[in-house]
């Protein structure tokens, strides 16, 4: 599936980082979304591939583009047949994140990304946009810290794991109230915390590479980031834990504004029979092949931002694959009109 498929993923959320980092620091999330969204889809209709989206935009908000079960790829256009023969085609799944960070690329602030995991036909967790509870760290604490023992247990088993100290961590967790104990417990265990207002999926990402000086995301986030972030960390052989979290009472926002019992039908319509199981990385993304894909719209951690120059931008991209077992940093010049210059570096 993914000798030409790697290549072309990398133009699809290069397309959808340079339309949103337009919209940086203008003030306004939507449109940096929604232009994503557009340049994310229009590169992914022209790849030879029967895709299909099982995570995408806005579950339940009537969503018109990049929404959970929308057909993508040229073999699944109207006028297929003239070009391609679907049925030679295997199915894939597609979980995507056109902008992750949608507030950071308006404030222009760190750590936004266009993002999207790969897999064949039901390799991918459907996860509902629901919250999780996630922990991840670098792979030599893979299987060793849990989400189920305390922050302070974690910290000290990864402190034995990274040979280092408990005050030589930092542990990325989401400012949210929701984690006001958590912060105040990861403090006094002795480790240090950089609070972020958004991004989880860089964080995440961040612990399976030393030199980020993060190594561990600890807290709620969203279900959907959750999957996507565990596709590159089981390709990544990162620890990733996900648990779903359906009480509105623990999380303290409105996203999930049902009622606890509403969620849990809806969990069980959807034939999550345990709703409380905590998921690893090989579950949330359990296909054969997973790829992975990410290009930086502001600067982050791992990767630069879509820089502009007159007649082109720079991006820096990161698509992981499980197959060649690769992480590849892509540098890519963008050239719109002959440029006037092309720098180097
Ligand atoms: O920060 C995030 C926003 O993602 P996006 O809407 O695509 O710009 C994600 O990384 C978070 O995982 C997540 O969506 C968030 O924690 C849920 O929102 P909140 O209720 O504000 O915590
Ligand atoms: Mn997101
Ligand atoms: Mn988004």
């Amino acid at each position: 599936m993914e000798s030409t498929l790697g290549l072309e993923i990398i133009e699809v959320v290069e397309q959808a980082a340079i339309a949103s980092a337009r919209w940086m620091g203008k003030g306004e999330k939507d449109t940096a979304d929604q232009v994503a969204v557009e340049a994310m889809r229009e590169r992914m209709n022209k790849i030879y591939m029967r895709g299909k989206i099982v995570i995408g935009e806005g579950e339940r908000d009537d969503a018109p583009m990049l929404y959970i079960g929308e057909e993508v790829g040229i073999c699944t256009q109207p006028d297929a047949k003239e070009y391609c023969n679907p049925d030679e085609l295997i199915e894939i799944d597609i979980a995507v994140d056109p902008c992750e960070g949608t507030n950071l690329v308006a404030y222009g602030q760190n750590g936004s990304m266009a993002v999207l995991a790969i897999s064949e036909k039901g390799g991918l967790f459907a996860a509902p946009d629901f919250y999780m509870k996630k922990l991840a760290a670098p792979p030599q604490a893979k299987g060793k810290v849990d989400i189920n023992k305390s922050a302070t247990e974690n910290l000290k088993i990864l402190a034995e794991c990274l040979d280092r100290g408990i005050d030589e961590l930092v542990v990325v967790v989401m400012k949210r109230d929701r984690h006001t104990d958590l912060i105040k417990e990861i403090r006094e265990a002795g480790a240090r915390v950089r609070l972020i207002s958004d991004g989880d999926v860089s964080a995440a990402l961040s612990c399976a590479f030393s030199g980020t000086n993060i190594h561990a995301l600890m807290g709620i986030g969203a279900a959907p980031e959750g999957v996507i972030s565990a596709a590159a960390m089981r390709c990544l052989g990162g620890h990733f834990q996900g648990q779903l979290i359906y009480d509105p009472a623990i999380v303290k926002t409105g996203l999930i504004g049902e009622s606890k019992e509403a969620n849990l039908k809806r969990l069980s319509d959807m034939g999550i029979t345990d709703p409380d199981k905590v998921y690893d990385a090989n579950e949330l993304a359990s296909g054969e092949t997973v790829l992975f894909a990410a290009c930086g719209i502001t600067p982050g951690d791992l990767m630069e931002g879509v820089r502009f120059f007159h007649g082109g931008a720079r991006t820096q991209s990161l698509v992981i694959s499980n197959q060649s077992m690769t992480a590849r940093f892509v540098d890519t010049i963008h050239m719109v009109e002959a440029p006037k210059t092309l720098q180097l570096r």
